[in-house]
């Protein structure tokens, strides 16, 4: 029997991964998605146009690159829905606004009109009833040591040369966010707790939760 089977996980379903930059969503993102033989939804980084000047100049590109990811995500959010599901995502569409949009404006990266006209787009295309959630919130949390010590470890250079306050603030807003989130059912977990790199047991209790949650009312 296939694990799909064996947890009764929902061909349809569509489990999207939260957490922050570095935490390790890709990669559980593939691992789920090759344990359910579930199609991806991965975001765009190499070929992003705008990622790394972004990362050069806060001010002058945050409002550039919202849009891009907005539009980018959203597209992602027709596929799944044109397959009928059966989908893992790599970050939430809710992320984009919540955590980082709202934080370049807080921070005075983004200007006060752009963010109303980012939110009013945001707003008219994802808070409506027409717009489906996911069926799942994966929220992947861990230190933000380790999670300082992946980002290095990954080496992207435009995050590597990134101060430690970026990250310390995003980590700091995204444990606020989550604990306020509802827009669908979460599962929370700890990345000490699980170890995909090195250990192909560690899927199988998170497809036992998953398959749990899944189940839960809405
Ligand atoms: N369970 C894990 N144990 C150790 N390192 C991990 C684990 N998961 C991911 N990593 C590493 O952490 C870094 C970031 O992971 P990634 O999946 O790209 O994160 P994200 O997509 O959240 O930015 C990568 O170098 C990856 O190899
Ligand atoms: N909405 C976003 N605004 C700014 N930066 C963003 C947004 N979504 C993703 N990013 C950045 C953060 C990372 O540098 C890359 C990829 O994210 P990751 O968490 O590594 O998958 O894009």
């Amino acid at each position: 029997m296939n694990v799909k089977n064996k947890y009764g996980i929902p061909d349809h379903a569509i489990i999207t991964i939260a957490g922050t930059v570095g935490v390790g969503k890709s990669t559980m993102t593939k691992s789920l998605a090759d344990a359910l033989n579930f199609r991806t939804s991965f975001e765009k980084v190499d070929t992003n146009p705008y990622l790394d000047k972004f990362y050069g100049d806060f001010e002058r590109w945050s409002f550039h690159l919202q849009i891009y990811f907005l539009a980018e995500r959203f597209k992602e959010q027709k596929r799944m829905f044109e397959y009928d599901g059966g989908f893992i995502q790599d970050r939430s569409i809710y992320e984009d606004t919540g955590i980082f949009a709202k934080m370049h404006y807080e921070k005075g990266t983004m200007s006060e009109v752009d963010y109303e006209t980012y939110k009013s787009l945001f707003d008219a295309m994802v808070m409506t009833p027409y717009f489906p959630h996911p069926n799942l919130l994966i929220y992947l949390e861990g230190s933000l040591e380790d999670i300082l010590s992946r980002i290095q470890e990954r080496g992207r250079p435009m995050e590597q040369q990134t101060s430690i306050e970026y990250w310390k603030e995003m980590h700091g807003r995204y444990e606020k966010w989550i604990n306020e989130f509802n827009a669908c059912p979460v599962l929370r977990l700890n990345i000490n707790d699980y170890d995909l790199m090195n250990n192909e047991g560690s899927i199988e209790p998170i497809l036992e939760k998953v398959s749990h949650f899944l189940k839960q009312p809405i």
